[in-house]
């Protein structure tokens, strides 16, 4: 029988509803569980060795900036190295553990974080500046990925049985999914669980061993994932946990000729130069390394005369400012015929103006950006949209001792404007006019990148139009592009949003083996 057949299907884990008092407080009471543990020191993990630094990461509230989140210990070059040796020595032994015993590490997991799901969720309410429902779908989504792959890799491992060769004559042939070596694996803070875990548990399920990189903003949660992985009993040395500059550290171990591959997940201009460094073959290096690089996105709404407007309106407004607009899938941008235009616009004005801002421990609806870097640089683009669009909301700082922006809407922006073309990863939304649904999908297809898009019409013939011409990863109808679900919207974008790895999806572990083919004369 087999191994997957034990298994329940995949199903994805619930959101929770807040709006249930029993559910609001017990959010309430880990959060104050939390507070209660923050400003610790956290080590780095090395072939089951925790190792804490002098130099140290200040990991802090986004929201009240004199809450540090914790303290945590930081690698450099010869750590790294350290690390390396570590997964190099560890894969001889993690690559010949069977498949469906590497997926119980995961199922294990994933029971544990549903158990504490909400201590998850509040530590990201504080480290990233998520309010709840945003914070639980990102923990929902990390136990969705442990699910998934670990059903998955059970699934390659069996694939003689459930897509067999074409029988040849005289001969037993079998393809088997075998790992590849050492990963490096550096997640964005954005999904500061999600995204790290998803990354991670995939590449380490496939057989391989790996360096974690965590994002510098959000390394405490990420640490929380390394240390559940090894209450679960993974081997010493399958997951390394190294925080440490991207410059440092990251390049050090993108050129290193014993990198195997590197899954990464952030912006294109990072994405694009691991791309460039990992394509040089340094010495000693015997293989070309695979890269998965998913990178930024410049995703929009399509919407016609056809519409559902209050539908499109809400959706706009989601799209564009859940978490601050920093996700990849963001809904930065709106195009809308002009028979609708001034509606729809005043509906999306009149929403945004309803977003209460604050601090996401109070479970605001918006919270704040995620470091000073990014709290100057989505200002300085406010700054250039009121030269290239007429401002309807918003605009400028909001209160709060954090990096708070008031959501803020541009109208009538040209398609070649800035804030259409660039990715500003924050509370930033431009609306555009169209003539008619074939000019506003021209206009969204018109930038790089290709990760999101939705399309509200009620006319079926430009749905079936749209679902052709619409040129992105993901695709929507008549519903938001943020929120793509484990299994059932596997991710990734097209052209500068990255290789289209689809994480989430059946061909994803793929990138993480390598098929070898054995044929035995009978
Ligand atoms: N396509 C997707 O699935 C997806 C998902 C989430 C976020 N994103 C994108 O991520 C970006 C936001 O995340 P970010 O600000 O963390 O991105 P970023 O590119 O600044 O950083 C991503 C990671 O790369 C590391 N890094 C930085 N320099 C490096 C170097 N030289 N070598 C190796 N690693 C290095 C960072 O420390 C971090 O861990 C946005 O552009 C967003 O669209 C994409
Ligand atoms: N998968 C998430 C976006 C991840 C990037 O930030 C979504 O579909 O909204």
């Amino acid at each position: 029988m087999s191994t997957t057949a034990k298994l329940e299907s995949f199903r994805n884990e619930p959101f929770t509803d807040f709006n249930q008092e029993p559910a609001r407080q017990a959010m309430e009471a880990a959060i104050a569980q939390v507070k209660s543990e923050l400003g610790r020191e956290i080590p780095l993990q090395i072939g089951g060795e925790k190792i804490f630094t002098e130099a140290k990461i200040r990991s802090i509230n986004p929201g009240n900036l004199d809450e540090t989140i914790g303290y945590v210990s930081k690698a450099d070059q010869e750590l790294a190295e350290k690390a390396m040796q570590a997964a190099l020595s560890a894969f001889e032994s993690w690559k010949k553990v069977p498949p469906h015993e590497r997926a119980q590490y995961l199922l294990k997991a994933a029971k544990l974080m549903t158990e504490r799901k909400h201590e998850f969720s509040a530590l990201m309410v504080l480290e990233s500046g998520k309010n709840y429902a945003e914070a639980d779908a990102d923990t929902a989504e990390a136990i969705d990925f442990l699910n998934f792959y670990a059903r998955e890799m059970i699934r390659l491992s069996e694939i003689n049985e459930t897509m067999p060769l074409t029988p040849v004559p005289g001969e037993h042939n079998r393809l088997t999914y075998i790992p590849l070596g050492v990963g490096v694996i550096i997640p964005p803070w954005n999904f500061p669980l999600a995204i790290c875990v998803g990354m991670t548990s995939a590449a380490i399920v496939s057989g391989n061993t790996v360096l974690l990189k965590p994002a510098s903003n959000t390394p405490v949660i990420a640490y929380k994932f390394a240390a559940l992985m090894e209450e679960v009993g993974l081997p010493a040395g399958v997951l390394n946990f190294i925080p440490g500059s991207g410059s440092e550290v990251g390049d050090y171990l993108t050129t290193h000729p014993k990198t195997r591959f590197i899954s990464f997940t952030g912006s294109k201009e990072v994405g694009l130069r691991i791309s460039k460094l990992a394509a040089d073959t340094a010495p000693g290096q015997i293989w070309i390394k695979r890269v998965v690089a998913e990178m930024g996105g410049k995703d929009g709404i399509v919407v016609d005369e056809t519409a559902d407007l209050d539908a499109a309106a809400q959706a706009i407004v989601t799209s564009a400012f859940g978490f601050q607009g920093q996700k990849c899938s963001a809904g930065s941008r709106a195009f809308i015929v002009e028979s609708v235009y001034d509606e729809v616009v005043e509906k999306v004005v009149s929403l945004t103006k309803q977003l209460e801002i604050g601090l996401p421990e109070h479970n605001k609806a918006v919270g704040p950006v995620i470091d000073e870097a990014s709290y100057r640089k989505i200002l300085d683009y406010i700054e250039i949209g009121k030269q290239e669009g007429q401002l309807l909301t918003g605009g400028g700082k909001a209160e709060g001792n954090g990096y708070y922006i008031e959501p803020t809407v541009f109208a009538g922006v040209d398609g070649k404007a800035r804030i259409m073309q660039e990715e500003i990863f924050g509370p930033v939304l431009a609306i555009g006019k169209a003539k008619d649904w074939r000019e506003a999908i021209a206009l969204y297809n018109d930038t790089e990148f290709g990760l999101t898009g939705s399309f509200f019409s009620r006319d079926e013939d430009r749905i079936s139009e749209a679902l052709e011409t619409m040129h992105c990863g993901n695709l929507y109808v008549n519903r938001k592009c943020t929120g793509a679900l484990v299994g059932g919207h596997p991710f990734g974008g097209f052209n500068m949003s990255g290789t289209d790895s689809k994480a989430g999806g059946y061909d994803y572990l793929l990138l993480f083996t390598q098929a070898k083919l054995t044929s035995r004369k009978l």
